[in-house]
């Protein structure tokens, strides 16, 4: 069987005229340093990576050894290789423009360096999400609102998944395509092209232990759902929450199912739980071309026009069908 690699796999949507060469070569540059991250992650208490970094972060939350280390790898990779104006991070207050004395590029880069924190010290997966925008015309040292654009007009959306084995999932706005990181030869291969989301599912994720908080579409959603076969869904579900969300986003590419961290009485002061620039925007890119829907119950994710930089949502994706319904339910209410 013929292996194709990621760079290959790059250098034929750029003859297809699908990326431009800065755009394929910034997002090797983000694969060399998921391929770092994920070095990092495995080796685990046998590198000393595990714990708490002693410090916060910008969201006011205690940093991991590994939030830091996966930033730093992100950053350090990507300021000098000459394709970006800049880069915000969920770890960083505020924006980074590539320093003077690195070439300059066109493209914004926005990350979740590690997704899952509170995972790492229990070996469950996690990952790393980006997003990709155009500086917007003469931004050489760009500011906040220079990344405040949509998620409709991100260029590039991906992310990597710590998990038994390494994946980086990546679209450039033609569908959604795995690739598996093999170890020995240190390179990812295509293993999964056009990856789709089915536009019906059987399995939900959502955080149960707050369903005291949720408003009442999400009540009504998730116990109808609950109630299975002898209630209005006719039919059972199944639930799963690895707690994870590039986990519980890949299981979704991979067999479907609907993800939901919706507004809530405890998350309703900060927009929601989720990320818009980092993780919202990204996954909903993600989802929708792979044919599934997101929508943070009232509006589509990527219509959003970003108010702040570390911006919170809520979030309701995955299969079509049911995003749709949640959707509904919300209109109803
Ligand atoms: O712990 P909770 O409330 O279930 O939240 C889990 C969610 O929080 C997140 O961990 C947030 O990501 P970070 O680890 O990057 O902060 C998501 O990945 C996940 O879906
Ligand atoms: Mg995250
Ligand atoms: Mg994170």
């Amino acid at each position: 069987m013929q292996r194709i690699s990621l760079t290959q796999f790059l250098i034929e949507q750029q003859r297809a005229g699908r990326t431009t060469a800065d755009l394929r070569l910034l997002i090797e540059v983000v694969a060399r340093a998921v391929k770092a991250i994920s070095v990092n992650v495995s080796k685990g208490a046998l590198a000393g990576v595990l714990g708490e970094a002693g410090s916060d972060n910008v969201q006011g939350e205690a940093q991991k050894k590994l939030d830091v280390i996966a930033n730093e790898i992100l950053i350090q990779a990507n300021e000098w290789g000459g394709h970006l104006a800049g880069m915000a991070s969920e770890e960083v207050e505020d924006v980074r423009p590539i320093p003077r004395e690195f070439p300059k590029g066109g493209y914004l880069l926005l990350f979740d360096p590690l997704d899952g924190s509170s995972n790492i010290d229990v070996n469950i997966s996690v990952g790393t999400i980006f997003s990709v925008l155009r500086c917007p015309e003469g931004c050489t040292e760009p500011v906040e609102a220079d990344f405040l654009q949509p998620g409709r007009d991100q260029v590039a959306a991906g992310y990597a998944l710590y998990g038994p084995s390494t994946q980086l999932i990546l679209t450039v706005g033609d569908g959604v395509h795995g690739f598996t990181l093999d170890r020995e030869m240190g390179s990812f291969v295509y293993t999964h092209p056009f990856m789709t989301v089915p536009v019906d599912t059987q399995e939900f994720a959502i955080n149960a232990s707050n369903a005291r908080f949720w408003e009442a579409p999400i009540q009504r959603y998730v116990s109808e759902m609950q109630e299975g076969k002898t209630g209005p869904r006719g039919r059972d579900f199944n639930m799963r929450w690895v707690a994870s969300m590039v986990a519980d986003v890949h299981r979704i590419l991979t067999r479907g199912g609907v993800f939901m961290y919706p507004l809530d009485e405890k998350c309703r002061a900060q927009g929601g739980k989720l990320r818009l620039m980092y993780e919202a925007n990204p996954m909903a890119m993600i989802v929708e071309q792979a044919g599934g829907a997101a929508s943070t119950g009232r509006e589509r994710i990527l219509d959003l026009v970003p108010t702040r930089l570390h911006q919170r949502v809520p979030v309701i994706l995955g299969s079509r069908n049911e995003v749709e319904r949640a959707a509904r339910y919300h209109t109803e209410a």
